[in-house]
């Protein structure tokens, strides 16, 4: 059991740029690209398969001073002391939120709908995903696109909650989606289907939060 109204670690209110990546390979290079909030998402290894690239984007998210939340693998962003977990709705059935509390991981949770956020708001997050906004070729959703208005009006129901959009937001949605009030931008084809990522990356970073990468 989780303490009953305790809230996890806390978070930046305002998460910025929020690439979602599945590689180690991706993680090195946004993190030297400037980035300081990262998701690592590999889906659906077995665990000692994925535990190196887990424990190694938790290593360089610390030497980087940087914000990596791991997908899915809670136990394993436990051990290795990650800074946050990343969980979904079916997650919520069989993780063990109270360690994920001891161990003061911060946790991102997504939403897809007003049950889905009445759910996850009762257990005071670090973050609360509101997902996905328009449509994706990234991941087979089973809910609708929530869109802009509805965007604007969840994030409006949410003060003083860090909260992240993500799905389907391409650089030229991203003034769209900043004008609905959330702090935090999640992208992933933005950037790693992008015909210059390092482009992409930078002109994500100054819309998102108005500065540049850092010198090379
Ligand atoms: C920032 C962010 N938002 C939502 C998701 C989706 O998580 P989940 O519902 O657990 O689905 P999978 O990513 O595991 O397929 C996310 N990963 N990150
Ligand atoms: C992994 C994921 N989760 C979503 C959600 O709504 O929960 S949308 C999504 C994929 C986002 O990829 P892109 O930026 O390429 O559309
Ligand atoms: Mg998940």
């Amino acid at each position: 059991m989780i303490a009953p109204d305790a809230p996890f670690a806390a978070t930046e209110p305002r998460l910025g740029l929020y690439p979602v990546v599945d590689s180690l390979v991706w993680i090195v290079r946004l993190l030297d690209s400037g980035v300081t909030t990262l998701q690592l998402r590999i889906k659906d290894q077995p665990d000692v398969t994925v535990e190196p690239d887990i424990e190694a984007a938790i290593l360089l998210g610390r030497k980087y001073r940087a914000r990596v939340f791991i997908n899915d693998y809670w136990s394993l962003a436990i051990k290795h002391g990650a800074y946050g977990v990343h969980l979904g709705q079916e997650d919520l059935d069989t993780a063990d939120l109270a360690a994920i509390q001891r161990a003061g991981l911060r946790l991102g949770l997504s939403t897809h709908d007003d049950h889905e956020l009445a759910r996850a708001q009762a257990l005071h997050p670090s973050y609360i995903a509101l997902g996905h906004i328009f449509p994706t070729q990234t991941k087979i959703m089973p809910s609708q696109p929530q869109g802009l208005a509805d965007l604007k009006r969840l994030a409006a129901g949410l003060p003083g909650v860090s909260t992240v959009a993500i799905g389907g937001i391409s650089i030229d949605r991203v003034d769209d989606v900043l004008r609905c009030g959330v702090g935090g931008i999640a992208v992933v084809s933005a950037i790693t289907k992008a015909a210059d990522w390092r482009l992409a990356t930078a002109t994500l970073l100054q819309k998102i939060e108005g500065r540049g990468a850092p010198d090379a």
